[in-house]
């Protein structure tokens, strides 16, 4: 069981309320001024990621108390709980085991009595095997020919992350185009199978519950298209294989267990990229890279279990996403990845985060009376900067952003990599430092500026800075660096969650709309009107009903 602490009554909470207020006046820039050892002192390397934490408004104490709130909450047993196979997952009566999916080490580890590796093991092997015959055109459709596109249809957890990462990796992909159905809204299917031809086309069915309505619709319309082009329901099992927990729904959809690629319900939606969900990412960079992915989240995964809190990215991660959320109040976390190919991380990480940490009932069963999870966003920089930036600089809300960048691009096309890393140095120093009213008065003198100008201008070019950001400077984005970073994500959300005294793997929340989507849906297939609901529901539907 975990342990039950309200952090709010911890002695290190106690502390850090004071300690705030001392901190909260001072400038990035004079603690930077004040202290020359900053940067190796708030820095950790781990393997080729750098991740610079000194931008932030943290002193030595402010570090070391928040080091002691992690610990007063039991964060060392939490951890231990978590990877050793403890049903964490109090809600669901479920172990949290993503971790042994990618357990490179050969440690046996077992829930209710049984050693898992075997098994994650052996889907490994069935994936790789699989993926051998896709690549190499030993699988062929229908009419004979090898596949050349696999469509993944899945949504949540089941999606996200494998678009997050064959987008992430798309330097290491083969030939098989990969394209992801996620949306039940007919527009996202019709158009996917507008680009690709039934005969040399395979279907993913991802799902964990094998239930989920807008997966099952767009699975269903896939399986019709195929027939509709002359298949047979024989051929089905040459054009749909299912990623899934549920064999009994796998087969009641007609895709032969045979064709199932399995996991297990101690493996979260949000988590599962590692499991055979991920079956898209092998067919799309082959197994060796899978592999690579693994390998580099379950570095990540030793990093985290068995470096000190105060030199443990994760941990460090999130006690800085702590002090902003609930001592300065911040509401929202951006992640802003300067690399192209990241374009998905930050919507990868808004289920990762927000499903698991958006709960406002403790693990007692009670109402929090602090802050829970963040919201969080972003977009690749440097279309950002062009768009949201000026609120981060500017704005009234206090927005600490991760920056990620690679030192090495993919792509090395003239100057485009060093202009790109040279905004990315350059937002984090513009935030940290901004720019006083001398520096803004001395820079339109050079320009010549009247001096009455000059007096009606400067205000509105002054930028307070002292706004935080974490930087995640990598060498290059490689299968391994990427598993890395996306398990050090992970990690962190766990430890807020451990601190917050809250459940992180489940996500309750989000029945309450299928529900009712489920009780509205026969009343949409009547044209009748509707007076079951609220006055505003009821108007809505009704007025849908005259206009489709
Ligand atoms: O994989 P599935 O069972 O189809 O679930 C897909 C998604 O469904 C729900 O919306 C959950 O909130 C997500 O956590 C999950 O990833």
């Amino acid at each position: 069981m975990l342990p039950r602490i309200n952090f709010t009554e911890t002695q290190a909470y106690k502390y850090l309320s004071n300690h705030y207020i001392d901190v909260a006046p001072r400038h990035l820039k004079e603690m930077f001024r004040d202290d020359p050892d900053r940067f190796s002192k708030f820095s950790i390397t781990f393997g080729d990621i750098l991740f610079d934490y000194s931008k932030n408004r943290i002193n030595d104490t402010t570090k070391a108390l928040l080091v002691q709130l992690a610990r007063e909450c039991q964060l060392n047993d939490a951890i231990k709980a978590m990877f050793t196979g403890e049903a964490i997952n109090e809600t669901e009566g479920r172990a949290v085991l993503h971790t042994a999916l990618r357990n490179q080490g050969g440690e046996p580890i077992t829930v209710g009595g049984k050693d898992v590796m075997t098994e994650v093991k052996a889907v490994l092997a069935k994936m790789q095997a699989f993926s051998r015959k896709v690549i190499g055109g030993e699988w062929k459709g229908y009419t004979g020919k090898a596949i050349s596109d696999v469509v993944n249809i899945g949504i949540g957890g089941s999606d996200l992350g494998p678009v997050m990462v064959t987008e992430a990796l798309r330097p290491y992909k083969n030939h098989l185009n990969v394209h992801f159905v996620s949306n039940v809204d007919g527009t996202h299917i019709t158009e996917t199978l507008k680009r690709v031809n039934p005969e040399t086309t395979l279907f993913l069915v991802a799902s964990k519950t094998f239930t989920t309505q807008e997966t099952m619709a767009n699975a269903h319309t896939a399986r019709q298209w195929l027939l509709d082009s002359g298949a047979s329901p024989a051929d089905i099992a040459k054009h749909f294989v299912a990623l899934s927990t549920n064999g009994k729904a796998v087969a009641e959809f007609g895709i032969d267990t045979q064709n199932m690629f399995e996991f297990w319900d101690w493996v979260g939606g949000r988590y599962s990229l590692w499991s055979a969900i991920g079956l898209s990412i092998v067919l799309s960079i082959g197994f060796d890279h899978f592999e690579q992915l693994l390998k580099g989240a379950h570095a990540a995964d030793d990093h985290f279990r068995n470096t000190p809190f105060e030199e443990n990215i994760p941990v460090i991660m999130a006690l800085m996403g702590i002090w902003y959320n609930n001592f300065f109040e911040a509401e929202t976390h951006a992640i802003l990845p300067y690399d192209q190919y990241l374009h998905r991380f930050a919507a990868y990480f808004q289920q990762g985060d927000m499903e698991s940490n958006g709960k406002y009932v403790d693990r007692n069963g009670m109402p929090v009376d602090y802050q829970t999870g963040p919201i969080i966003w972003g977009e690749p920089g440097t279309n950002g900067q062009h768009a949201f930036y000026q609120l981060i600089h500017q704005g009234t809300k206090l927005i600490p952003c991760d920056f990620i960048a690679p030192a090495q691009t993919h792509n090395a096309v003239g100057e485009h990599h060093t202009l790109l890393l040279s905004n990315f140095f350059a937002q984090t120093e513009a935030l940290m430092n901004g720019k006083d009213e001398d520096e803004v008065t001395a820079e339109l003198e050079a320009a010549n500026v009247p001096a009455e100008k000059i007096k009606h201008l400067a205000p509105f070019k002054v930028f307070e800075g002292n706004r935080p950001s974490n930087s995640f400077l990598l060498k290059k984005v490689t299968p391994y660096t990427l598993g890395s970073l996306i398990a050090l994500y992970e990690h962190k959300i766990f430890v807020q969650g451990i601190i917050w005294n809250i459940f992180s793997f489940d996500q309750w929340g989000v029945e309450l709309g299928k529900q009712l989507a489920g009780k509205i849906l026969p009343e949409l297939r009547h044209d009748d009107e509707v007076q079951s609901h609220d006055a505003s529901t009821n108007g809505l539907i009704n007025q849908f009903k005259r206009w489709r």
